[in-house]
């Protein structure tokens, strides 16, 4: 009889273009595929609240498309070297197929299934271009996006994607699988995701079907992209971050739709860029690149941090995206970069602390991509991003036609006009209830210019 063999989902749920399914499928052998909820590995980076509602649905669909293909999804809890060795012994599987992570734990769990005499086999594919395959010419990792991104240009397109196999080989025995009501991945005192429910398909499934409905838009993407009232972005970001598609079926998806994709295809570039980066600075999420800055001043100042949290800063760009974070799992890029500097410089409260809450909170909540732009905004990364560049709210917020997203997210503001929706005047702050700014932007400004010289001596 021949050998199963274990097919290890990770953020990589999906069956089209997916190497390690289509190996596994073609090698004749019984496939067993198994998702292992590890909350032990990552220690302190266990999925957080809202990825964990994204990936409830994810492993349904993945579970159903499974099915589809005459085999089925084993789920299993705790450390991943362990559980897959103990499934191997009782399945006798002695190789596994999966693809390539990069966040540190993984690469740990990796190790250790090999220390266990395990053939593990990785494939490519959750990226346009392995991290570390562009160097520079001195043949180290790139820090600056842009001459990374025209190295990467260069050798695109990538493959062309490869569907999903007709069937999948199944065991004639199955190994026990946990149920996945079991655990506990859905809000239920309080029930918190009905926004989430409302905005989004987890799944294969929803991942293209977004991307059906984004691409006749995608020419517009380049004038859009910025305003955060207009339907401009794709909002694949949380598909992307469960592998529920490829970044190539993207880009060759976007290149046949035709118009002016690059801008949209750059951005995939941001994704791979974070990658390159986190695999040569595993700790990018906890550390500050540049070493002044575990030297700064940052403010220990929970109030603050709770007002920036709950959206009450009295600035309503940055309350209108703090709510629509909790209310819908994810927030418009451009106001990602206004409350982050908001945090960071205004508040001057320590990069980890949005980090960490982002991590949380957002359904796409991606390690490196948190972690590169947390450390981008913030100016302490490896990039060229500086500190002293700090957002205006005010100015961003008409510069950005924001005023019909407030009106969207700080419903309390949604009768005021284009005068006064972006900066309220104190009268109208109390008649609509709605707070006094926590900090003066000159005020705030200035403090953490005068933090920023205190590091630089
Ligand atoms: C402080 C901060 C934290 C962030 N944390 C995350 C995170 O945890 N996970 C995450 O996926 N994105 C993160 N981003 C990047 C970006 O905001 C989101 O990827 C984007 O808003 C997703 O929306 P979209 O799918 O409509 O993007 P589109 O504009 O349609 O772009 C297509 C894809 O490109 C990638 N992409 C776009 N912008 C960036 C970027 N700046 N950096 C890296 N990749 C990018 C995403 O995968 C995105 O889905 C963060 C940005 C900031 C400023």
């Amino acid at each position: 009889m021949t050998a199963p063999i274990l097919l290890w989902f990770r953020r990589d749920l999906r069956l089209a273009d997916q190497a390690a399914v289509v190996a596994a499928a073609q090698s004749g052998a019984p496939v067993i595929p198994v998702y292992v909820l590890d909350d032990e590995t990552p220690k302190h980076r266990k999925l957080g609240a809202a990825s964990r509602w994204w990936l409830h649905g994810s492993l349904k669909s993945l579970a159903r498309d499974l099915e589809a293909k005459g085999n089925r999804l084993i789920l299993r809890r705790g450390a991943a070297a362990e559980v897959l060795a103990q499934l191997a012994q009782e399945t006798g599987a002695r190789e596994i197929h999966g693809l390539h992570h990069y966040e540190p734990w993984w690469r740990n769990a990796e190790k250790a299934i090999r220390r266990k005499g395990l053939d593990l086999h990785l494939y490519d594919g959750n990226f346009l271009i392995p991290p570390g395959t562009v160097t520079t010419g001195a043949g180290t990792p790139y820090r600056i996006y842009t001459p990374f991104w025209r190295q990467v240009q260069m050798r695109m397109p990538p493959a062309e994607p490869v569907a999903a196999p007709a069937r999948i080989p199944a065991p004639d025995l199955w190994p026990a699988s946990e149920m996945l009501s079991d655990w506990d991945l859905l809000p239920t005192r309080p029930d918190w995701a009905p926004g989430f429910r409302a905005e989004w398909t987890p799944g294969e499934g929803g991942a293209q079907d977004r991307l059906d409905a984004f691409l006749p838009c995608s020419s517009l993407y380049e004038e859009r992209r910025n305003l955060p009232s207009r339907p401009g972005t794709s909002r694949l970001s949380p598909h992307l971050a469960f592998g529920e598609i490829s970044p190539a079926t993207l880009w060759h998806a976007a290149m046949y739709q035709g118009g002016s994709v690059g801008v949209f295809l750059s951005e995939l570039g941001w994704r791979d860029y974070a990658q390159n980066i986190i695999a040569e600075f595993p700790d990018y999420g906890a550390h500050s690149a540049k070493p002044d800055f575990e030297a700064m001043p940052w403010r220990d100042a929970p109030d603050d941090l709770k007002a920036w949290q709950a959206g009450m800063t009295g600035y309503p760009i940055v309350d209108a995206g703090m709510r629509e974070l909790w209310v819908s799992g994810w927030m418009h890029n451009r106001v990602r970069m206004i409350v982050a500097s908001f945090l960071i410089k205004h508040l001057l409260i320590d990069w980890r602390h949005g980090e960490q809450w982002f991590w949380d909170t957002l359904v796409d909540a991606d390690y490196g991509q948190n972690a590169v732009n947390w450390q981008w905004s913030a100016g302490s990364g490896v990039d060229a991003n500086q500190f002293t560049r700090i957002m205006a709210p005010l100015t961003q917020s008409p510069k950005f036609e924001a005023g019909d997203y407030i009106r969207r997210w700080v419903p309390e503001l949604a009768g005021l006009d284009e005068g006064e929706i972006h900066d309220p005047t104190p009268i109208t702050r109390r008649r609509c209830s709605y707070p006094m700014p926590i900090v003066g932007h000159v005020e705030g400004r200035e403090r953490a210019l005068a933090a920023y010289r205190a590091i630089k001596g």
